[in-house]
């Protein structure tokens, strides 16, 4: 038996494992039997915080589907309320500074990239705007800022059938580690509307990492200037970046409730 904590960040859902006390095995089929919204626990995405040699604690993420990935900004925010201090956390993206601020956190998400191979893309194409798109869609930009993003700046969301291509997009050859896919409309120089089809995941209702690649994929192109509001079907975040520096992200982060549970049953 272990603890855990049921937390989102603007309703993006996260069952939050201590395995700081013990060893906890989680396999892809276990991630997937816990995120099943009517046979486990119910998540967007399986959070295990642990023990680190390098930070205060280390955080992997799985995916709904059962896939451990690098980034989670929405979770990232729980782990200071989840602990009640300011932490340091080992990802495998690379350290990140978690601080608590108003009703939720403030978190240091490393500088993005832009370089092809970093997303990853299947072969060399130029990130800023790519040469090419889907349907009706505008040609994309693409941003790594520890999970690969794609993103869509269109000018009327509501038109835009989000879920027929998401899935399309995220499964597309050009995307080796397949792809979280971003659709943004631009609403003032500091305010983005998004929705985000996340990879392993689907729609969620707010998307960390994806609100921090499409502020700063707009920032980029000069269609923003930071710090940017994106705005979420589950509500706002701020997003702080200049050209060469780090991201800053802050938002809220809730807990709903805690729990035990024994892990071997799933
Ligand atoms: N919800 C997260 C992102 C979770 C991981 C993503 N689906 C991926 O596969 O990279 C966030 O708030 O950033």
């Amino acid at each position: 038996m272990s603890k855990f904590a049921k937390m989102h960040g603007l309703g993006n859902d996260f069952v939050v494992i201590d395995g700081r006390e013990g060893p906890v095995d989680i396999s892809a089929p276990r991630a997937r039997a816990i995120a099943d919204r009517h046979t486990g626990i119910g998540c967007d995405q399986l959070i295990l915080v642990g023990t680190s040699g390098k930070a205060d604690v280390s955080m992997r993420i799985f995916n709904a589907d059962g896939s451990e990935v690098e980034a989670c900004g929405n979770a990232t925010r729980c782990i200071p309320l989840f602990l009640g201090r300011d932490v340091t956390i080992e990802t495998k993206a690379g350290l990140l500074d978690a601080r608590l601020a108003g009703d939720g956190a403030s978190v240091d998400m490393g500088a993005p990239r832009f370089e092809w191979d970093a997303i990853p893309l299947a072969y060399a194409m130029d990130t800023y705007s790519m040469p090419t798109s889907w349907e009706d869609l505008p040609a994309p930009a693409a941003v790594n800022v520890g999970n690969p993003h794609v993103i869509f700046f269109v000018d009327d969301l509501v038109s835009v059938e989000t879920d027929r291509l998401g899935p399309l997009i995220e499964h597309d050859p050009l995307f080796p580690a397949r792809i979280n896919v971003n659709f943004a409309q631009i609403l003032s120089d500091q305010h983005i509307r998004l929705i985000v089809w996340e990879r392993g995941a689907g729609l969620t209702q707010a998307c960390g990492t994806g609100a921090c690649a499409t502020a700063v994929a707009a920032i980029r192109q000069g269609l923003a200037t930071g710090p940017v509001t994106v705005s979420l079907p589950g509500g706002d975040l701020e997003i702080d970046w200049r050209a060469g520096g780090h991201i800053q992200m802050t938002g809220p982060a809730t807990f709903v409730f805690s729990g035990e549970a024994d892990w071997e049953r799933f």
